[in-house]
């Protein structure tokens, strides 16, 4: 069990900027590991104030989607995480970029956009942290890639990284790899469910309960991350331990290598690393069009 901090790691007033799954995810995990007191985090939206009374309920945060409290919030926070989708940042950038000081850290959690097109887009040379984490973070088993500009100092870049670490494992890259990584932990959830919810059916298929299937399921995939980690094996490796030369697995895989699993996978990783250059570049040529 992981110990809880008595007083709250970080002192800084956190915006979320952005209300939606991946903020609750991150804040969730904050919280409940006492890294930041639930009065020093405000989560901020567009319109649902049926979401934000939702959040303060479950979390004690301080949320606003009135304007004027927003821009006062924003003009406030040591940390404005924004945490929007690609399609909204536009607007959002360009009307936060006017509200801030040099010294205020921005910390982006928003796919593909690149740090030149926000500091284009917020018309400041902001101090800038690119992340990019997963849902896991609720439970304190993020896996987050971050980026840093050039303008984070030592102790942005520490406050950046306390963030993260506080709600999972952080790995720091080049920009040019942000992609990349998106396809793997970013999104790399959503391929393990599916995965989930094909064993889940299959079993249910076979006759067992949807209880059990899903129990067994769980506990597998757990137990195969595990393995992973605590034994230093290649997953190849263990792999090999569970295939009976002309046994059931190896049946198993037989199938999953004619529908080519391996490369199906790899070509998913790489269309989701490709996708997130799309949404990159749009948002750049949106800053391109008022630029010109
Ligand atoms: N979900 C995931 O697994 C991951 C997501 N990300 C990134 O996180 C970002 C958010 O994703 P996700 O949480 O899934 O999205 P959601 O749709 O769940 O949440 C988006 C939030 O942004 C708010 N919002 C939109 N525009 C504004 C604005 N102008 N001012 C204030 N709030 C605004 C919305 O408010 P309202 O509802 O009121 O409009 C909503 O609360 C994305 O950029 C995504 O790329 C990164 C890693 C993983
Ligand atoms: O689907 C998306 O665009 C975001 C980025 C990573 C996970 N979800």
């Amino acid at each position: 069990m992981c110990q809880q901090p008595s007083t709250p790691l970080l002192n800084h007033n956190i915006v979320f900027y952005g209300a939606g799954s991946m903020a609750e995810a991150i804040v969730r995990g904050l919280i409940n590991r006492s890294v930041v007191a639930a009065g020093n985090v405000i989560m901020l939206n567009r319109s649902s104030t049926e979401r934000l009374a939702e959040l303060r309920s479950r979390y004690g945060v301080l949320v606003s989607n009135d304007p004027a409290h927003k821009t006062e919030y924003l003009q406030n926070a040591s940390v404005i995480v924004l945490a929007m989708k690609p399609k909204d940042a536009t607007e959002a950038l360009k009307n936060l970029g006017p509200l801030l000081t040099p010294n205020q850290l921005i910390i982006s959690m928003i796919a593909g956009l690149s740090i030149r097109t926000m500091q284009g887009l917020l018309g400041t040379r902001q101090p800038i942290v690119r992340s990019m984490p997963n849902t896991s973070s609720s439970i304190g088993l993020g896996a987050t890639g971050l980026a840093f500009s050039k303008e984070v100092d030592e102790s942005n870049r520490r406050l950046g990284l306390n963030i993260f670490e506080a709600v999972g494992i952080t790995t720091v890259i080049d920009e040019d790899r942000m992609d990349t990584l998106t396809g793997i932990s970013g999104s790399g959830p959503a391929y393990i469910y599916y995965m989930m919810e094909a064993m889940i059916a299959a079993g249910i298929r076979g006759g067992l309960p949807l209880e059990q299937s899903t129990e067994l399921t769980v506990q597998t995939v757990l137990g195969a991350a595990r393995m992973v980690q605590q034994t230093g094996e290649e997953p190849a490796a263990l792999r090999k331990k569970v295939t009976s030369p002309n046994g059931s697995t190896q049946a198993a895989l037989e199938v999953l290598e004619r529908g080519d699993f391996f490369e199906t996978v790899i070509a998913a990783v790489n269309r989701c690393a490709e996708r997130s250059r799309e949404m990159g570049s749009i948002l750049e040529k949106e800053l391109m069009k008022d630029t010109y």
